[in-house]
């Protein structure tokens, strides 16, 4: 695996790859790579001959009061794995060779950034639109993964690359993922080292809550009452916020108060500190 940390190096690593005609599929991350991300890769290797990968922790979607300091880096650890994975070229830029002196362009994907966590951390998805846009032009890749744990960054994501055209051959390449889960349930995430042990035991609440909620979507009680008995479940679990719960259609991410036969539900509530997000749809509980 070739690891490039410039773009005039990138630009020519991506070319050599290409050379025989092979196709490219890029699979952003932020770096401290578990088994949800290495999931991304085989999936990426199924569907194109070479995989690109990017770790890069990108300032602009981190709020004032989060966690950019502390948001764990691990390059030698996850280049490792990445090699191990097959992945043909690592992309692992500096801050400022993406945002250089007077960078001054903002993306931003309008009503899709706004609530769910667009409501708790404004600025995010302009953040992430801004970078994933930068990295789908200097890679210029045929297709491109996500996890479907950020499923309203991947909504931001597919909206951005049909309403910007970006240069990806159609609208279906971008992948969505399934959620990769810890043997209790818990979506994995690099947040997940926050928790302590006793927190990590009581997260796992999370994804129980949402499977309950979503079964007496299915059976069709009213979501108003789901609504309140799940954050009381969370609360008594050791979770000390629920920044939201809501019962949304999984393409215009439009909030519903029952199931429409497309209907997912969408969490993030805090422990210890620490903001986990999950999301499942209702026909997973049919
Ligand atoms: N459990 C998972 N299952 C499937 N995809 C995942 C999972 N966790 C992360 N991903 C995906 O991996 C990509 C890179 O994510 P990122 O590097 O932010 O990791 P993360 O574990 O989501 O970190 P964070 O704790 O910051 O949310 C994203 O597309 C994300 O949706
Ligand atoms: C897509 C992404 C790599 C953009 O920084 C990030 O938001 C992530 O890791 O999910
Ligand atoms: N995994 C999404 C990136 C973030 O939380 O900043």
């Amino acid at each position: 695996m070739q690891t490039v940390t410039e773009l005039v190096m990138l630009r020519k690593a991506v070319a050599t790859l290409r050379a025989d005609g092979s196709t490219v599929a890029l699979v952003p991350t932020m770096g401290a790579l578990h088994e949800g991300h290495l999931t991304l890769m085989r999936e990426a290797a199924r569907q194109a001959d070479r995989v690109v990968a990017s770790i890069f922790v990108n300032p602009k979607q981190f709020g004032e009061n989060e966690d950019l300091d502390a948001y764990p880096r691990q390059l030698a650890r996850d280049s490792a794995l990445l090699e191990e994975e097959g992945v043909a070229l690592l992309w692992a830029p500096l801050v400022d060779e993406v945002y250089p002196e007077g960078f001054a362009t903002n993306v931003s994907v309008g009503k899709f950034s706004e609530h769910l966590c667009g409501a708790d951390r404004p600025g995010h998805f302009d953040g992430v639109a801004t970078v994933v846009c930068k990295l789908f032009n200097q890679v210029a890749p045929d297709m491109a993964f996500f996890g479907e744990k950020d499923w309203q960054q991947l909504a931001v994501i597919r909206r951005m690359a049909r309403d910007l055209d970006l240069m990806l051959p159609r609208a279906g390449a971008i992948y969505g993922v399934p959620i990769v889960r810890e043997p209790d349930g818990l979506a994995m995430s690099s947040r997940n080292a926050y928790l302590s042990a006793e927190q990590r035991a009581d997260a796992a609440a999370l994804p129980a809550t949402l499977r309950k909620a979503a079964e007496l979507v299915a059976e069709g009680h009213p979501w108003s009452a789901i609504a309140s008995a799940a954050r009381e479940d969370l609360l008594e679990s050791g979770f000390e916020r629920v920044d939201y719960l809501d019962l949304r259609d999984s393409d215009s991410l439009k909030a519903l108060d029952s199931d429409n036969g497309n209907a997912r539900l969408f969490v993030a509530a805090r422990i210890g500190g620490t903001r986990l997000i999950d999301n499942l749809p209702i026909r997973a509980a049919n």
